[in-house]
């Protein structure tokens, strides 16, 4: 039966191809030992980790490109006190051969280290390709975010989209990660509806343990219920074991429209596990990837 339903469900290869990973500076070591299960050029974000430095960011986004992979630093609008330490950011990149992409997002910050409160603030800023950025990710919410109202979301997005073409930069979307397919095609075609083209990155977790999943959902106020949780693969009341996004790639797969929902892609989330979603990535890939 399971055999039968594969066989005439939607491939999973086109949403796959060109999939990003996305990585802290601690995770270097692993991204070396994963670089033959990784496709050269892939994209690799590197988060803004607050209790990283200038230093790690610089070097991970370094290492991804020796690798032979695309980097996309994250710059973290609340996050930064100065201009200066934009400009010191950016020219670094430069300098290092990795300005061409980045991800500008606000930060989790309530309170704003500095000038930038939000990450049009640093579109708007002109800095960005200046420095020789070219290609802008900016954050997308299907099932919102807790602390910012989803209408604020909606202009946010729309006037992050505008300012982004007003500057000749192109750009796509990274939503956050999710454990249910329906809300991200749903918010997709509202984003379509609006007049946003630009591809989209379905944020989804790399396998991982299920209290570690649990956890980072929470930190992030990322919604989980029973019933999420079992339409994903897992159970709230047993959080032994691992769970990987198969599921939610088949769902997305199955309602994926390209008229409807534009250019999808997938982007993974690896919380440590660079190593485990490339291998995964691949296995699944094998199985199902036609
Ligand atoms: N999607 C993801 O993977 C990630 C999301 N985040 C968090 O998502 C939030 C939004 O980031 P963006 O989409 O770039 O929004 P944004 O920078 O475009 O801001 C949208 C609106 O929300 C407000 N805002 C931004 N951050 C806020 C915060 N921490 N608390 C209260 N209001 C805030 C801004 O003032 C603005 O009005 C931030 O808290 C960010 O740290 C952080 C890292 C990764
Ligand atoms: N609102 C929001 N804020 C964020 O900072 C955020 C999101 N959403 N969505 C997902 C991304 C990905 N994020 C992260 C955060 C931490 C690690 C990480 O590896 N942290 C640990 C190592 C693993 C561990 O011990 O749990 C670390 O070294 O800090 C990875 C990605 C942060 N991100």
């Amino acid at each position: 039966m399971d055999s039968l339903s594969t066989a005439s469900a939607p491939a999973v290869g086109p949403l796959l191809e060109d999939f990003s990973l996305e990585m802290t500076g601690k995770d270097v070591p692993r991204l070396e030992e994963a670089r033959d299960r990784i496709p050269a050029g892939t994209r690799i974000n590197v988060t803004f980790l607050g209790n990283e430095d200038l230093g790690v960011r610089l070097a991970a986004a370094r290492a991804v490109r020796q690798l032979g992979y695309t980097p996309v630093p994250h710059i973290s609008a609340r996050r930064l006190r100065s201009r200066s330490e934009l400009e010191e950011l950016l020219a670094a990149f430069r300098a290092d051969g990795t300005a061409d992409n980045v991800l500008v997002i606000g930060g989790d910050p309530a309170t704003p280290h500095g000038p930038y409160d939000d990450s049009l603030a640093l579109i708007r800023s002109g800095l960005l390709q200046s420095y020789g950025v070219r290609h802008v990710g900016i954050g997308g919410y299907p099932e919102g975010h807790p602390s910012i109202a989803g209408q604020v979301l909606w202009s946010a997005i729309e006037d992050k989209t505008t300012a982004l073409a007003g500057q000749g930069l192109s750009g796509d979307v990274i939503t956050q990660f999710g454990f249910d397919a329906d809300p991200v095609l749903a918010w997709v075609e509202s984003l379509r509806k609006r007049g946003i083209d630009a591809p989209v990155r379905v944020g989804v977790p790399g396998p991982a343990g299920i209290k570690r999943l649990m956890t980072y959902a929470a930190r992030f106020g990322v919604g989980t219920s029973a019933s999420i949780a079992k339409k994903y693969g897992f159970s709230l009341t047993n959080l032994m074991g691992t769970a990987g996004p198969d599921r939610f790639i088949r769902a997305l797969a199955d309602g994926y429209d390209a008229r409807r929902h534009g250019v999808l892609k997938l982007h993974f989330y690896t919380f440590g596990g660079i190593g485990a979603t490339s291998r995964w990535v691949t296995e699944f890939l094998a199985v199902e990837g036609n």
